[in-house]
């Protein structure tokens, strides 16, 4: 909490700028993440989102602006530092190790910042009961303990997004960022993957989610952020979004007479929008 007893937010964006040579990625973003709270990112291909959790997991130093985690800036992007203050994240193509168990590959995660190293992760670690919980909790977390034991490599894509899920949660963050987890799921996947994300919410870990199908996404979230072009064109509560001319006509479609947003634009298949 601040002196005048406002929540400090997790993570501030301000005024954040990426330019790569002639191209203004993104431009002046800036918005802010409140413990426990639920942001999806959405916007059309190309608008800046890939680029943005770059910036804020501290893979990609901004060219302008600023991130502070707990009212503290980034003053070396770095995607270790970053991860050690509380920010775990997924990537948009799955990095699982496919000949390790899925069980395994949590307890790599589990065991990530404090062990340092693969190794040393995997270690039988008897005494560490507290680990092996974990690594239990997180497994049925994610509704996976009925392939735990199953090598990385052979579990359907819907099941290889919730374990790098549970992976990234493995160390306990206070703010996930989840890059796409819906891509390549399949229909059948959705469903446990939205009671994932709503569980995780639930206990308090704050979630920062960058997804294509937007349904999915502004139904999970307590705000979003739409960005166009590299810059912010609005943010606000699911219903706000939905409801935003500017955002209805640069992504979300045409508004139907009864006033329920059409699918969006050039992004993603028919079946994610
Ligand atoms: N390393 C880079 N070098 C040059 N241009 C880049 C680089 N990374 C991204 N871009 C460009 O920056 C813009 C924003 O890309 P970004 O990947 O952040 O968008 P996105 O919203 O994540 O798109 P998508 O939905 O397709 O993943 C695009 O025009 C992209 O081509």
């Amino acid at each position: 909490m601040s002196t005048e007893g406002k929540v400090t937010p997790l993570v501030e964006v301000r005024g954040i700028g990426v330019r790569f040579g002639g191209l203004q990625a993104l431009d002046d973003v800036s918005f802010d993440v409140r413990p426990g709270e639920f942001v999806s990112v959405i916007g059309p291909n190309g608008a800046g989102k890939s680029t943005l959790f770059n910036v804020i997991s501290g893979v990609q130093r901004p060219t302008s602006g600023s991130v502070l985690i707990d009212g503290r800036p980034i003053r070396r992007y770095r995607p270790d530092l970053v991860h050690a203050r509380g920010v775990g994240r997924t990537f948009q193509v799955a990095r699982p190790v496919g000949s390790l168990t899925v069980r395994d590959n949590v307890l790599l995660g589990a065991g990530g910042r404090r062990l340092h190293g693969v190794l040393s992760s995997l270690r039988p670690r008897g005494r560490d009961k507290t680990l092996q919980h974990r690594v239990d909790d997180l497994l049925e977390l994610a509704g996976l303990t009925a392939v735990a034991h199953r090598p990385a490599a052979e579990i359907s894509p819907g099941d290889l997004r919730r374990m790098e899920i549970a992976r990234a949660l493995g160390d306990e963050p206070r703010l996930v960022l989840l890059d796409e987890p819906a891509a390549g799921v399949g229909s059948d996947g959705l469903t446990p993957l939205a009671e994932l994300l709503g569980r995780i919410s639930d206990r308090g870990v704050a979630v920062l989610l960058v997804e294509h199908y937007v349904g999915l996404a502004l139904s999970l979230s307590d705000r979003a952020v739409v960005l166009n072009r590299g810059r912010l064109l609005a943010l606000g509560e699911p219903d706000e979004i939905r409801a935003n001319q500017a955002v209805i006509d640069a992504y979300l479609g045409t508004k139907r007479s009864r006033g329920t947003v059409v699918v969006p634009p050039a992004t993603g298949t028919e079946e994610e929008r």
